[in-house]
């Protein structure tokens, strides 16, 4: 409150009158204000009270105001100075003066008159403001309980952190928490589940066959979709005016307010919480919303927490999964058989039975990765795993090893042919081709058995024996089963061991390349050198192309050894050229060179880097090289073969078809690929001069290639009367024992040059 200063507490009225006046002619005031000249601008005088005139009723208003002292004070002089100069001269009034003009008068009982009038207002005011502070707290009183309230309902919901699911007990504990805290009529939660479908639904006001009826809220329509998708919240005064208030089902009842909010966590929406009618008929407010609100908010965080405990939970489940189960086939692991194997292990101990374990590999696996690509190569694993796991008895497991071995383990079996009759099953099963995308493929597989406990008495062992009976059924051909014995071990541990030295071969420097003559049956000149590979091993000696040329294959180790070969076969025939013998070099080829993908980085097929880079190194030219493909490369594949063939055609190199007429022999790709050259196989040379049909094979093929301007090559010529009889078919070239088993480098040159003196003296081949 301001400071009381004279201003404020003038007297309201004053007499004024004029000094000659006689106080017994004017009315009898208390003070009166004595001017000179005029009453209303004169001079002032001084005052004069009613006791003066009392005490002197005769004297004129002058000699009153003379009689007493005159002191004055000034408008904004504070009371407090006014009454201190009051008590100091003994007076009750002072006349107020601002610029020597009379303003007026202040006295005691005027400044006692405002102060009463100020403490009385004052007085009032508290009154007001007490008043309302009692009502406020009366408010707050009321709003901490209503938090506590909810607080308590929030907790009963924290309390599920612990828990992995939301529990609908809980959440009905929520609801109803919510509604009597808001007074409203009806109130439900909805909660989605990951399709976003509503999984959990609880309410309270309407009971339980109302709310059967009312059934499933049909989702992302009408106001309460809103909510959910649009993450917000709403507060309808009359629902019935909203564009959007469909959405309730027909059942319903009929609300008028409405507050919605989303139960969210950040950006993810989990449900949603209504309320609708407030029981007292007024509508929902702020405050409402806002509880509402920090209600959804407790329960968004125990969903939020239920869903990562969920994903914590799945992640641990696929990972036990992942270590169980193979991720490709989804078949059980190496980890999940040998539980398995170990059981049926002791089982058969204690029951005196037998276990039966089959080895599998498919047969050409590598080959089909390679030619229609892994992704392929997959669906052919998942196919055939789907496959072998139909066809078993319920007991049984098959597993994936890894690659393309799986496992199928017999428990409790009673005879040994019952291992062989599952082995047939999926032999047979497995012969139908399989539709791979757009390919049809073939997965024959070899199966190698072994038997418990004649076999080995635990898993290692009889692992290990079905392997190994396993690579003796590749052997004999593939696509059959074979029980293990012993000396398949033996056979099985050499197969391996060979792979282990193959594997090492290339950078060890063991392969060699040999020459073996290709003779002009017309002039008797050497017009070119078949390059044959050799492969001595410092602990396996010498070992035949025949013997490890299908392991190189298997493996994929061919692609390196050809590329090997190409070099070493191109610098050679180099070599002769500068020494003044430029005839071709022959190098064999296999379908896995032409068969390897082709990575993105690469501008051209990897075979043609193989082949530039040969001629490149050697700089020796196109003409001087020949490829010897199979009939088989020729079947696979046609588009990518083609465009191979004609690439390297374009380049300037010969191509020749190897061992013609043991394959398909579709004469009709003759024509369609730039072939120059057929090879006869040997194995129609050698009973030519005494096998009618051989000789008639021969004969044709030589006419018919003749025919299509392509020149032709005997192979495995041993004998005078072979070259005879091919010479009689103008048979272009010969090549066999007859005139020089394969050479070595020197031993090549050497003939070379040795031939080339008989040629000089005129000695004819024969
Ligand atoms: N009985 C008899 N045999 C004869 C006669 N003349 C030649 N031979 C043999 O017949 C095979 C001819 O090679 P191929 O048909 O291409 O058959 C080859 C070829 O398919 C493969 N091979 C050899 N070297 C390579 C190579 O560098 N790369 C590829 N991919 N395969 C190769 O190994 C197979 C066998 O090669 P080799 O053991 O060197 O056996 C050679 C050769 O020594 C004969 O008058 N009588």
């Amino acid at each position: 409150m301001d400071r009381l200063i004279v201003r404020d507490c003038l007297l309201p009225q004053i007499s004024r009158v004029l000094e000659e006046e006689r106080p017994g002619t004017v009315s009898n005031q208390p003070l009166y204000a004595v001017f000179r000249e005029s009453v209303d601008n004169g001079i002032f005088c001084g005052l004069a009270t009613a006791q003066d005139v009392m005490q002197h009723p005769s004297w004129i208003f002058a000699d009153l105001t003379e009689h007493r002292e005159s002191k004055c004070v000034s408008l904004d002089m504070s009371v407090d100075r006014a009454l201190r100069t009051m008590d100091q001269h003994d007076l009750d009034a002072l006349p107020v003066l601002e610029q020597q003009s009379f303003v007026g008068v202040v006295t005691r009982q005027s400044i006692l008159n405002v102060l009463l009038q100020r403490e009385r207002t004052l007085l009032k005011q508290t009154r007001i403001l007490n008043k309302r502070l009692a009502e406020e707290h009366e408010q707050i009183v009321s709003w901490s309980e209503k938090l506590a309230k909810l607080h308590e309902a929030s907790r009963s919901l924290l309390t599920v952190l612990a828990h992995t699911s939301i529990q609908n007990d809980l959440l009905q504990i929520g609801i109803e928490s919510l509604a009597e805290l808001l007074e409203a009529r009806y109130g439900a939660i909805g909660i989605l589940d990951a399709s976003g479908e509503l999984n959990h639904f609880v309410y309270t006001g309407i009971n339980a066959e109302l709310a059967e009826r009312i059934g499933q809220f049909p989702q992302g329509k009408g106001l309460l979709g809103v909510v959910i998708q649009n993450n917000v919240s709403l507060r309808l005064d009359d629902m019935s005016s909203h564009p959007q208030s469909v959405g309730f089902p027909e059942h319903h009842p009929p609300m008028k307010t409405l507050l919605a909010v989303p139960i969210a966590y950040h950006d993810r929406v989990y449900g949603r919480i209504y309320l609708s009618d407030k029981e007292n008929g007024e509508l929902f407010s702020k405050q409402d919303e806002d509880l509402a609100f920090s209600f959804a908010h407790s329960l968004s965080l125990v969903l939020d927490n239920a869903r990562e405990i969920e994903e914590v939970k799945q992640a641990r489940q696929s990972l036990d999964y992942m270590a169980h189960f193979d991720a490709l086939t989804d078949l059980p692991n190496r980890t999940l058989l040998k539980d398995r194997m170990d059981q049926a292990i002791s089982q058969a101990q204690r029951k005196q039975r037998m276990v039966g374990v089959l080895f599998l590999d498919l047969d050409n696996f590598k080959v089909v990765n390679d030619t229609i690509g892994h992704t392929c190569g997959d669906e052919l694993l998942k196919s055939v795993a789907q496959q072998i796991s139909d066809c078993l008895r319920e007991g049984d497991t098959v597993a994936r090893l890894g690659g393309d071995e799986f496992i199928v383990l017999l428990p409790d079996l009673s005879d040994t042919q019952d291992a062989a009759k599952v082995a047939n099953k999926i032999l047979e099963l497995l012969n139908s081709p399989f539709d791979i995308g757009q390919h049809e493929v073939y997965a024959s597989v070899s199966i190698g058995i072994s038997i418990y406990p004649h076999n080995s008495k635990n898993m290692e062992g009889l692992l290990s024996n079905a392997d190994g009976a396993m690579y003796y059924a590749k052997k004999l051909g593939k696509n059959n089963y074979q029980f293990f014995t012993p000396e398949m071990n033996r056979s099985a541990q050499q197969y391996i061991k060979l792979e282990k030295y193959l594997r090492r071969a290339l950078e060890q420097n063991e392969f060699v390349l040999h020459y073996q003559p290709q003779v002009d049956v017309k002039t008797g000149r050497i017009i070119g050198m078949e390059a044959l590979i050799r492969w001595m091993n410092p602990k396996l000696g010498l070992v035949n192309p025949a013997d490890f040329i299908p392991l190189a294959e298997d493996t994929g180790l061919i692609v390196p050894i050809g590329a090997w070969v190409l070099k070493t076969a191109c610098k050679q025939a180099k070599f002769w050229q500068q020494n003044g013998f430029p005839i071709r070099v022959a190098v064999n080829m296999s379908s896995r060179q032409f068969h390897q993908i082709q990575s993105q980085q690469q501008s051209q097929h990897p075979l043609l880097d193989d082949v530039l880079n040969a001629l490149d190194e050697s700089d020796l030219p196109p003409e001087l090289l020949e490829l010897e493909i199979t009939e088989s490369i020729l079947m696979q594949h046609l588009d990518t073969t083609m465009e191979i063939l004609n690439a390297l055609k374009n380049i300037g190199i010969r191509l020749s078809i190897d061992d013609f007429g043991t394959g398909y022999s579709s004469l009709s790709y003759l024509k369609r690929f730039p072939i120059d050259i057929l090879k006869i196989d040997k194995s129609f040379v050698n009973d030519i001069t005494t096998d009618p049909s051989d000789k008639a094979i021969v004969a044709a093929i030589t006419v018919m290639a003749q025919q299509l301007k392509l020149e032709v090559v005997a192979e495995g010529v041993e004998t005078l009367a072979q070259l005879e009889f091919l010479r009689k078919l103008q048979c272009n070239f010969v090549q066999g024992y007859y005139f020089s088993k394969p050479l070595s480098a020197d031993d090549g040159y050497a003939y070379l040059l040795a031939q080339d003196d008989l040629n000089r003296m005129g000695a004819s081949i024969g």
